[in-house]
C-alpha cells in the first residue's frame, strides 16, 4: 500500500471545485495537453489533474505550421479520443481559431459541441474576452481563459514572443485576468509572461492560474506532451523541460526491428502459429492425384 492517499476515490471525478481547493491548500495542479486516447490512458492514470485537448495538436500531432488551420470538427475527433481515455481527469477542449470570432452565439454552439459530443467538461478560449466568457457561463459552459502569449495571435505578435513586460501591458493583463474571473471563467492559463507578472496575477485571482512559461508562481503547471518527451522536431521554447525521450526510444526500437526482420531472428518460432500435427502431417504426404 501506498503511503499517501489516492487523489480522488475510485469512480470520481476531477472537478473546477476541485482545482479551486487545490489553489486554496497551495496543492500544486499538474494539466498536460493530449491528442488521442493511449495518451488520455497514461495522463489519467498518473492522476494529472486536467487534460487538455490543445488546439497545439495541429503542430504536435498534425503537421501543421501554426494553429490557425486546425477545424471544430478535427478538434472533437480528437477531443472524442481522449475522453474514452480519461474517467477521472478533469477535461478541457481548445476552442480553435475561427470557432469563437464569428459571433457568440456560434461561439456558444461550438462549445455546446465540445460538451456533448466530445465529453469536455469544459473549453478554453484565447484573449480577454470577458462578454463571451460571460455568455457561455450563463449558458452553463464552463470555462477556462487563457491570456500572455495567445499562440492563435502570431501574426499579430510577429511571432512567438514573451508578453507583458511594459508596465502599461502588465497592467492590462492583470485587468484582463480579473475580467475574465469577474465574468466566470473558473480557471485562467498564463502562457509566455513574465514570472512577477504570473505571480502577481495568481495572488490577485480567487481562480487558480495554469502556466506555461509563466514561472514557478502559477497555481499549476501545463506542458504538452510531446514537448514532455521529446517527441517534437521543431527547436523547443525556453519554458519546456523534457521528462523523458520518446524519439530516441523509437529511434532504437526502429533500429532493432529493422535489423532483426533483416536478419531473419523476427518473427521467431514461439511468435508464429501452428498446424495441429495431424494436419501437419497430412500436408507432408505426397498430394493426392485428382
Ligand atoms: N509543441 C508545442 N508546444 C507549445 O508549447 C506550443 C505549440 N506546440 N504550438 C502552439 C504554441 C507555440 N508555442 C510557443 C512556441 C515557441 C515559443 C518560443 O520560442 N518563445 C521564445 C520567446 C522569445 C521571447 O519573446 O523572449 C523562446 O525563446 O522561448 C514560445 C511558445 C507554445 N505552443
Ligand atoms: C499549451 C496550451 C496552454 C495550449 O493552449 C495548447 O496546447 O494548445
Ligand atoms: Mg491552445
Amino acid at each position: 500500500m501506498s503511503l499517501t492517499q489516492p487523489r480522488t476515490p475510485a469512480g470520481t471525478r476531477i472537478t473546477a471545485q476541485t482545482l479551486l481547493e487545490k489553489k486554496r491548500a497551495h496543492e500544486p495542479i499538474t494539466a498536460v495537453t493530449a491528442a488521442d486516447y493511449p495518451t488520455a490512458r497514461l495522463l489519467d492514470e498518473a492522476e494529472i489533474d486536467l487534460i487538455l485537448v490543445g488546439d497545439s495538436l495541429a503542430m504536435a500531432t498534425l503537421g501543421h505550421e501554426n494553429t490557425l488551420s486546425i477545424t471544430m470538427d478535427e478538434m472533437l475527433h480528437h477531443a472524442r479520443a481522449v475522453s474514452r481515455g480519461a474517467p477521472h481527469s478533469f477535461l478541457v477542449g481548445d476552442m480553435p481559431y475561427g470557432s469563437y470570432h464569428v459571433s457568440e452565439e456560434e461561439a456558444v454552439r461550438n462549445a455546446l459541441r465540445f460538451i456533448r459530443e466530445a465529453g469536455m467538461a469544459a473549453v478554453k478560449l484565447e484573449g480577454a474576452h470577458p462578454s463571451l466568457v460571460a455568455r457561455l457561463a450563463a449558458a452553463e459552459i464552463q470555462v477556462v481563459g487563457h491570456l500572455g502569449l495567445t499562440p492563435q495571435a502570431v501574426h499579430r505578435m510577429g511571432g512567438y514572443k514573451v508578453q507583458g513586460r511594459t508596465l502599461d501591458a502588465a497592467e492590462a493583463l492583470l485587468e484582463d485576468a480579473l475580467a475574465l474571473e469577474h465574468a466566470g471563467a473558473v480557471a485562467l492559463v498564463l502562457e509566455g509572461i513574465p514570472r512577477e507578472l504570473a505571480e502577481r496575477i495568481t495572488r490577485h485571482l480567487e481562480i487558480p492560474t495554469i502556466g506555461i512559461g509563466a514561472g514557478p508562481g502559477c497555481d499549476g503547471q501545463i506542458l504538452v506532451f510531446h514537448d514532455l518527451f521529446h517527441l517534437t522536431f521543431a527547436p523547443s521554447a525556453k519554458f519546456v523541460r523534457r521528462f523523458g525521450d520518446a524519439a530516441s526510444l523509437f529511434r532504437d526500437g526502429l533500429a532493432d526491428f529493422k535489423h532483426e526482420v533483416a536478419t531473419r531472428t523476427f518473427p521467431a518460432d514461439s511468435e508464429s502459429y501452428h498446424l495441429p500435427v495431424a494436419v501437419a502431417q497430412a500436408m507432408a504426404q505426397p498430394l493426392a492425384k485428382v
